[in-house]
């Protein structure tokens, strides 16, 4: 996937400024940066969520298979179906752990061979099989929090997308969860390509292979801060040898 000369704006507001990112295939990359510099504006882009969003506009391209997903004729709701969304705070439908997974197979008219086979491969895939095989009927809102996250993650790869967008996934996780999830991460990552907010740079240090960091400039006349790149590296060289001083400041916690 790519974004090219991507600008969004909120209304008037110009809350993303010209980024320019390439996410590599089977990758996990995680965009970085300190509160409203525009990360989960930039990843809501990549799947056209803003979309849903009032007032929001965006300008430039994202590139998804070389065709932009912006472009006129392209159907907001197929997209979604390859780039799938995982959210901050686990969301599971109010129904039972079968009927979560079965949902987006169903209402996206998949062709489903045997729908029990793909719930298991989904649940399996997302590492909560074993956790939740005997109570399939029962509801969702029974698991815990990380089994609830694991759960949409199962949901979101039912569909088959290629690419997952992770809005900071383990936010609303205690630290065993966030491990569990961090790892089913790295398994995905053998078959999905992955795109991570976090606020954690443990996390990205932990995970991603490529880190995307994002910083807010204050325009002069209004005094409203615009999000824009500033560096993009693979994730080793982000927490060890940053290019640019913002990024620097920001690893070290001189800033942020
Ligand atoms: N729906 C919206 N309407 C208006 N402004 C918005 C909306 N969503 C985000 N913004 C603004 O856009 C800017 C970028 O917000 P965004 O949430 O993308 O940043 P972020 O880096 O993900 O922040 P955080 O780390 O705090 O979640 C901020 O100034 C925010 O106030």
């Amino acid at each position: 996937m790519e974004a090219r000369d991507l600008n969004v704006f909120y209304g008037d507001f110009h809350a993303v400024h010209d980024v320019n990112l390439s996410y590599g295939r089977h990758e996990i990359t995680a965009m970085i940066g300190p509160s409203g510099c525009g990360k989960s504006t930039v990843l809501r882009c990549l799947n056209r969520m803003n979309d849903l969003v009032t007032g929001a506009r965006v300008e430039g391209e994202v590139l998804y298979h070389g065709q932009d997903i912006y472009q006129k004729g392209v159907d907001p709701i197929a997209v979604r179906t390859h780039i799938g969304m995982v959210f901050q705070k686990p969301n599971p439908f109010p129904k039972s752990i079968y009927d979560n997974i079965a949902y987006g197979p169903r209402v996206t008219g998949m062709k489903v061979d045997n729908m029990d086979d793909l719930v298991e491969e989904a649940l399996r895939g997302a590492a909560l099989w074993d956790e939740v095989k005997d109570k399939l009927k029962q509801s969702a809102y029974g698991l815990s929090g990380g089994q609830q996250q694991r759960l949409c993650i199962a949901r979101t790869i039912a569909t088959k997308p290629d690419v997952i967008l992770m809005d900071e996934p383990c936010s609303a996780l205690d630290p065993i969860a966030t491990a569990r999830v961090e790892d089913l991460m790295l398994e995905l990552r053998n078959q999905y390509t992955i795109i991570v907010v976090t606020h954690n740079m443990q996390q990205a240090a932990r995970v991603s292979d490529r880190t995307a960091f994002f910083t807010a400039r204050p325009d002069e006349t209004t005094g409203n801060r615009t999000g824009l790149l500033v560096e993009f590296d693979l994730t080793s060289t982000i927490f060890s040898n940053p290019h640019d001083k913002r990024t620097e400041d920001y690893i070290s916690g001189r800033f942020g």
